[in-house]
């Protein structure tokens, strides 16, 4: 016997619980399947847990720092690592039992708690109970990409899930990929006393944004002790005792790096390989992703799928936004859609890197003719006082319009400044907006206004 629903929502991560709640509130039954945490990726193995540890780590180096702001420490600065962990966990503890909380009172919806797979397009079994609903949305997510890469399969290696169960620092750890799992990783535990090497196949880091920045993050992270290898082609692991010799052949350096432990940050794949989705007729691009519409929806037309899973997106807050576009499209009459989303994120090494919109690159790429204006962070007051002044702040416009077309600060703060300029974007905002506008002094928005009002061309 099957039980019947409205709506059967796949995966309790960052749109499937605010959806499920959305459609109870509205007077649905809804299916809540989670086969794991609830959560998902950014509450226990993603966002929080690692943005508490760079919190900690971060603490260490303030502390190590101490002297320069005229603060003494009496003897080393030390790290208690089981504290740290504990923290990371209770964090995520919380939070999972704050979903708990939070779907055990929404009126219509039953939690289900096991793997589910289609049997049909409108038929999802998750162990022994058979779900029926009109409408289905799919948020499973993904997981950490284990390549097929000589010598994987025969060493011990770590992915952003079990290096948060580690009970020690790594003697030294080799992060294999230089972008934000890698880079957040690789800093955080250099910072807790791990010898720490980034082997990145690209030839820089975060390969993604313009070169100026790569070479920055770079040099932020060498001054910490961090050895960074790129251009690393032929990656390869072989055991050797307990540790793991990694091979990187890059074209100058030593050939090989002997690390006690590897972590591997080369990307994720989505959770739809297990779904069943044949059986559904829902359709997927090569690497896996479902493939969607600009409002979501799949091929399928009772089926959506949000966040992670529809490669639209792979961040927390583009999978929460894909709920609210799902959500206000069938409950309130909108039509929101995907393309309407301005790109911005966040890289959480220190200082952090927020970013919104293009790159000075991708802007001269897709044609416009452009003005920059930008500043180092040694000329931020606020981050002069801070003595935190590595980095630099960076803003994009359209010559002919004024329009700003992107923005990016690396230095503290950056992630949260950076809003300044996307909030001014979604209101296509130009350049001489954002220099009238008065900022409080002192912070490092203020001179948002000051580099809007200074764009030369580029
Ligand atoms: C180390 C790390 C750090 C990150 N830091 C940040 C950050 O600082 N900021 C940011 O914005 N993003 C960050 N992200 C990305 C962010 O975590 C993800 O983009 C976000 O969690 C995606 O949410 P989601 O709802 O699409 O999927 P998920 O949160 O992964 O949720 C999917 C859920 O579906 C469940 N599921 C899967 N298949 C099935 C099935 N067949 N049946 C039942 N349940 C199923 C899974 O168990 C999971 O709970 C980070 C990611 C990682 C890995
Ligand atoms: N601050 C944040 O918002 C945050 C933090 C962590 C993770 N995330 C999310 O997690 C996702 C995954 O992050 P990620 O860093 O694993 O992936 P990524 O796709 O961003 O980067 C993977 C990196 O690994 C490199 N690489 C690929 N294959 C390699 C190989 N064989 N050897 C060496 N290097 C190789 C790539 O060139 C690239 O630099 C991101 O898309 C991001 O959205 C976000």
């Amino acid at each position: 016997m099957s039980r019947r629903f409205d709506a059967i929502v796949i995966g309790a991560g960052q749109a499937g619980t605010p959806l499920a709640g959305r459609l109870s509130d509205a007077g649905m039954s809804v299916a809540l399947v989670e086969r794991h945490l609830l959560g998902g990726t950014c509450v226990n193995t993603g966002c929080k847990p690692t943005k508490t540890l760079v919190a900690s780590a971060y603490a260490a180096h303030m502390a190590r720092r101490a002297a320069d702001f005229g603060v003494t420490i009496g003897g080393e600065v030390g790290i208690d690592f089981a504290k740290v962990r504990a923290r990371a966990d209770k964090i995520s503890a919380d939070s999972r039992a704050s979903l708990r909380s939070w779907i055990d009172g929404m009126a219509h919806c039953t939690l289900f708690f096991g793997h589910a797979t289609f049997e049909a397009p409108h038929r999802v079994r998750v162990g022994d109970e058979v779900l029926e609903a009109n409408r289905i949305f799919l948020n499973v997510g993904g997981r950490a990409l284990v390549p097929d890469m000589p010598g994987v399969e025969e060493v011990p290696f770590l992915t952003n899930s079990t290096i948060l169960k580690l009970d020690a620092v790594p003697r030294h750890l080799v992060v294999v990929g230089g972008s934000y799992i890698g880079l957040e990783f690789g800093q955080m535990f250099r910072r807790f006393g791990a010898e720490v090497t980034i082997v990145e196949k690209g030839p820089r880091l975060i390969g993604r944004e313009d070169p100026e920045i790569s070479d920055a993050v770079r040099d932020i992270l060498e001054a910490e002790g961090i050895a960074i290898r790129t251009g690393a082609e032929c990656i390869r692991f072989a055991a050797q005792g307990q540790d793991v010799l990694v091979g990187v052949d890059c074209h100058e350096g030593s050939p090989e790096v002997l690390g006690s432990h590897v972590l591997l940050a080369v990307g994720r794949t989505p959770n739809t390989d297990d779904l069943g989705l044949d059986a559904a007729g829902v359709a997927t691009d090569t690497r896996g992703y479902v493939q969607v519409d600009d409002r979501l929806r799949t091929n399928v037309a009772h089926i959506w799928a949000m966040g992670d899973c529809n490669g639209r997106g792979a961040f927390t807050h583009t999978a929460y936004n894909d709920f609210e576009i799902v959500a206000e499209n069938l409950l309130d009459g909108a039509d929101r859609k995907v393309t309407d989303r301005i790109p911005a994120y966040a890289l959480y090494i220190d200082p952090p890197l927020g970013r919104v919109g293009m790159g000075e690159a991708e802007a001269k790429k897709s044609g416009h003719r452009i003005e920059v204006g930008k500043r180092p962070m040694t000329r931020v007051g606020r981050a002069v006082e801070k003595a935190e002044s590595l980095g630099f702040m960076k803003l994009v416009t359209d010559a002919d319009s004024g329009r700003i077309l992107g923005g990016a600060i690396l230095g503290t703060s950056g992630d949260e400044a950076i809003h300044g300029v996307l909030d001014l974007m979604v209101k296509q905002g130009t350049a001489t907006d954002l220099a009238h506008a008065v900022h409080i002094h002192p912070t490092v928005s203020e001179l948002l206004p000051t580099i809007a009002g200074e764009r030369k061309p580029a």
